[in-house]
């Protein structure tokens, strides 16, 4: 474990995404976010975890190109410029409600973001079926999701995202809720795919303890405006067991973070 200033604290990945300088300031006066450094680094799992309203899903916006920042910079590593390339870019995004179209069905639901794109049906068929069988649902594509459980409806989401092939994933709090046995597993689920599709995944949560048992490294925020007070690195290898949860790592790690946190807010 590793614990830096986020200037000292450089990704060990080559950077996919950088914020400089980024403040975001609502139309109302709301300050959400002010002074954000924060680079994402190419196949890494990084969390941002701070208290309510300090600005996460507002960092996840401004990065999806939902929302542009009042102040400062978000540079894109990739060689591309502008808002075609933001189109381009492919950028995945789960919601902490998994927002699906109750009146269709899974298969359809997982299809939407590449109909959007103009992809047909039966071209867009196998990345679905692929997508399912993923996250263990391809015995589902012709179910309605009030059939599923929350757990199952999550997944489908994830799904939906991994259809779409993601360079960048960002996530929600997807989990946060679901209770906490299906949590469990959807992380570990959810660490496997990271594994295996070599995916670039900004997660955000409340938990400290997710955060640790996922990421590779924690972006530490501070109240609203947010910025990055501190940057934890978790150095436990892949893959990640349910071995790790209970080992006095994990809670060395997690109580350093904690004690981060508190700082962070009383800043
Ligand atoms: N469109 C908006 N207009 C005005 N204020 C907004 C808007 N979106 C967010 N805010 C405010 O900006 C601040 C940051 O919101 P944001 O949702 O990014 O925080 P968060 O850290 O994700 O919170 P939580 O953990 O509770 O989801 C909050 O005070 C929120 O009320």
């Amino acid at each position: 474990m590793v614990i830096a200033n986020p200037s000292a604290a450089a990704a060990e990945r080559p950077p996919i995404v950088t914020l400089a300088g980024v403040g975001k300031t609502f139309d109302n006066g709301t300050e959400a976010l002010a002074g954000v450094d924060l680079s994402v680094g190419r196949g890494e799992f990084l969390s941002l975890l701070g208290p309510s309203g300090c600005g996460k899903s507002t960092i996840l916006r401004l990065v999806a190109g939902l929302d542009e920042p009042t102040t400062g910079v978000i540079d894109w590593h990739d060689g591309v410029a502008g808002r075609a390339a933001q189109r381009a870019r492919n950028v995945g995004f789960v919601f902490q409600e998994p927002t699906l179209m109750p009146w269709a069905k899974v298969f359809e639901n997982v299809w939407l973001p590449l109909r959007l794109k103009g992809v047909s049906r039966a071209d867009a068929g196998p990345r679905i079926m692929a997508a399912l069988e993923s996250v263990g649902l391809a015995d589902f594509a012709t179910s309605y999701p009030r059939e599923l459980s929350g757990g199952m409806k999550m997944r489908v989401s994830i799904a939906r995202a991994l259809a779409t092939e993601p360079s960048v994933l960002l996530m929600d709090e997807p989990f946060a809720a679901l209770d906490e046995i299906t949590r469990f597993r959807l992380n570990d689920d959810l660490l496997h795919l990271w594994a295996e599709k070599a995916w670039t995944i900004v997660f955000v949560t409340h938990s400290v303890f997710e955060s640790v048992y996922l990421s590779t490294r924690i972006a530490v925020m501070t109240g609203r405006p947010g910025h990055v007070a501190t940057e934890v690195v978790v150095d436990e290898p892949s893959p990640r067991t349910a071995a790790f949860r209970t080992s006095a790592h994990y809670g060395e790690i997690a109580s350093a973070t904690s004690a981060a946190l508190h700082e962070a807010m009383g800043e």
